[in-house]
């Protein structure tokens, strides 16, 4: 099967510093990626810059597209979660719909079908003529969410997308791009949780000061190593019948 996104040899340099450094990897359909690293790794550098939103070294199959081919191949959802004006929620969900319509063209059936999808899949069936700037913080990530899911693109690619969401919300956020894999699309996602990362995809790619230093199966890269090196943490992964376990015992100084 074809990748969805091909990076390669992919660097962004600040002044002389590196702070992506040579990330080389592909995604192929079915995979839910979870982008993991700790402060400053370079994971929103590296998503923004295989997206082609700044100046690279390297490859990335997506910054080399035109922006409508490229918002029909990725969905962007980046960490900024600002809703400027008071649009109603079916209106700013059907946003997600623009890579699709002709010039000046209306939403269709196809297109009303995607949004009332994004809609329920993000649980927010209900909430369709509610002013998006009146509802909570976990709400409006929620309905930007569901804006990048009604785009229907091959690939999600998400900048923290659970932060500020309570705990159900979190987990069936990532059940739900854990679901889009599985249907033969697919995500990358930058996560600070490492549980529900763990637990939710089936690859991670570990970031340290901007490069790439592990990548695979969530009970193979979270070794106490990784997590020692890396994150500072004093922890065990256990294999569960959920999926690997991960459990955060101290820092390591
Ligand atoms: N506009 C900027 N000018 C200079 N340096 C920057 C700029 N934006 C980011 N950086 C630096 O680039 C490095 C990578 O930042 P980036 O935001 O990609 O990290 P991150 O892994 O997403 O971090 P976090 O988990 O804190 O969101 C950091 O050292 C950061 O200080």
């Amino acid at each position: 099967m074809s990748a969805l996104l091909e990076i390669r040899d992919l660097t962004v340099r600040r002044g002389e510093c590196p702070v992506v450094d040579h990330a080389t990897f592909t995604i192929a359909p079915g995979e839910c990626v979870g982008l993991i690293g700790p402060n400053g790794a370079g994971k929103t550098t590296l998503l923004r810059a295989a997206l082609g939103l700044m100046s690279h070294e390297g490859r990335s199959s997506l910054a080399a597209l035109s922006a409508r081919a490229r918002a029909r191949q990725a969905a962007w959802l980046p960490q900024a979660r600002e809703i400027a004006w008071p649009v109603e929620v079916e209106r700013l969900v059907t946003l997600g719909r623009l890579p699709h319509l002709p010039w000046g063209h209306r939403p269709g059936a196809v297109d009303r079908a995607a949004i009332a999808a994004a809609l329920a899949r993000m649980g927010l069936t209900g909430f369709e003529s509610r002013r998006a700037t009146e509802l909570s913080g976990g709400e409006q990530a929620r309905v930007l969410i569901a804006r990048a899911l009604a785009q229907e693109s091959p690939l999600l690619m998400a900048d923290e997308p659970i932060a500020g969401l309570d705990p159900a919300a979190q987990i069936a956020t990532l059940e739900t791009f854990s679901n889009l894999a599985r249907e033969g699309r697919a995500v990358i996602a930058s996560l600070h949780d490492l549980s529900l990362a763990a637990r939710y995809c089936s690859r991670l790619l570990i970031m340290d000061k901007g490069r790439i230093v592990a990548d695979g199966r969530p009970e193979d890269v979270l070794t106490e190593d990784a997590l020692a090196r890396v994150f500072h943490l004093r922890a065990r992964v256990h294999a569960t019948a959920d999926g690997p376990l991960f459990q955060p015992l101290g820092v390591v100084t």
